[in-house]
């Protein structure tokens, strides 16, 4: 499948910030995939670490792969967090949240040492926004709330945003890990992403939103023969 090697070499390289005694956040989708794999590997060779979730799915895959896991609540300290990401400016500010999962992932990046962002090319853009923004939002009020985000996104200066209600099997809206509803709001640029983050956040019913800002500060690119690996 298309751009397959260049995730997993993303992810190879990002093994390489491993030590051994490290608390490290796995992150969610099919890039973050490959590193729990790639790490599963180091484990059966011997190396000590222990991760922490962000996501029922990255748990249950953890587990089946024999990697040691332990709850955010039983953690102090979290050394590294390695993640995707739908979209990765050249600032590292980030969309996430494609799969569902970005409460979780972005509550488990602030509390890490260092954030590290592994993506293939096609997710890097020159401004956020093409990838429709996930904003996680209680299923109390939804639609007025949805109605606000809206509002919030035009005043962050997005033209003509469109928000959708992310819809499951059955034609329900998906449940969050967190028992919440999903808005993506399709805005083709946002012109200014730590404005939007900022309107956003004070929408009552959101619970979170999708921009990554100041979080990552490596971005691992992978290739067809590599990776290249940006410091922020
Ligand atoms: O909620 C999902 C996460 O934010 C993922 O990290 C993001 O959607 C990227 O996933 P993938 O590596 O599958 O493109």
């Amino acid at each position: 499948m298309a751009n397959e090697r260049e995730k997993e070499n993303a992810a190879i390289a990002a093994i390489e910030f491993v030590e051994d005694g490290m608390t490290i956040g796995l992150g969610t989708g099919s890039t973050a995939k490959y590193f729990v794999e790639n790490l599963a590997e180091e484990i059966a060779d011997g190396l000590m670490v222990r991760g922490v979730p962000t996501s029922e799915e990255t748990r249950r895959l953890a587990e089946s792969l024999g990697v040691p896991l332990v709850p955010i609540e039983h953690v102090d300290r979290i050394h590294l967090t390695v993640d995707g990401a739908d979209e990765v400016d050249g600032h590292a500010q980030l969309i996430k949240g494609g799969g569902a999962a970005l409460l979780r992932e972005k509550i488990i990046a602030n509390a890490s040492d260092l954030m590290i962002v592994i993506a293939d090319p096609s997710k890097q853009v020159e401004m956020l926004g093409q990838f429709p923004l996930p904003v996680e939002v209680t299923p109390f009020g939804y639609t007025i709330t949805a109605k606000k985000v809206y509002d919030a996104l035009k005043a962050a200066g997005v033209a003509k945003p469109r928000i959708d209600v992310r819809n499951g099997p059955g034609n329900k809206p998906i449940i969050t890990d967190g028992g919440n509803y999903i808005l993506d709001c399709h805005c083709s640029v946002i012109p200014d992403a730590p404005r939007a983050a900022f309107e956003l956040a004070s929408v009552p019913g959101v619970v979170e939103h999708g921009l990554f800002i100041g979080l990552a500060r490596t971005v691992i690119i992978g290739q067809d023969d590599g990776a290249s690996v940006f410091e922020y």
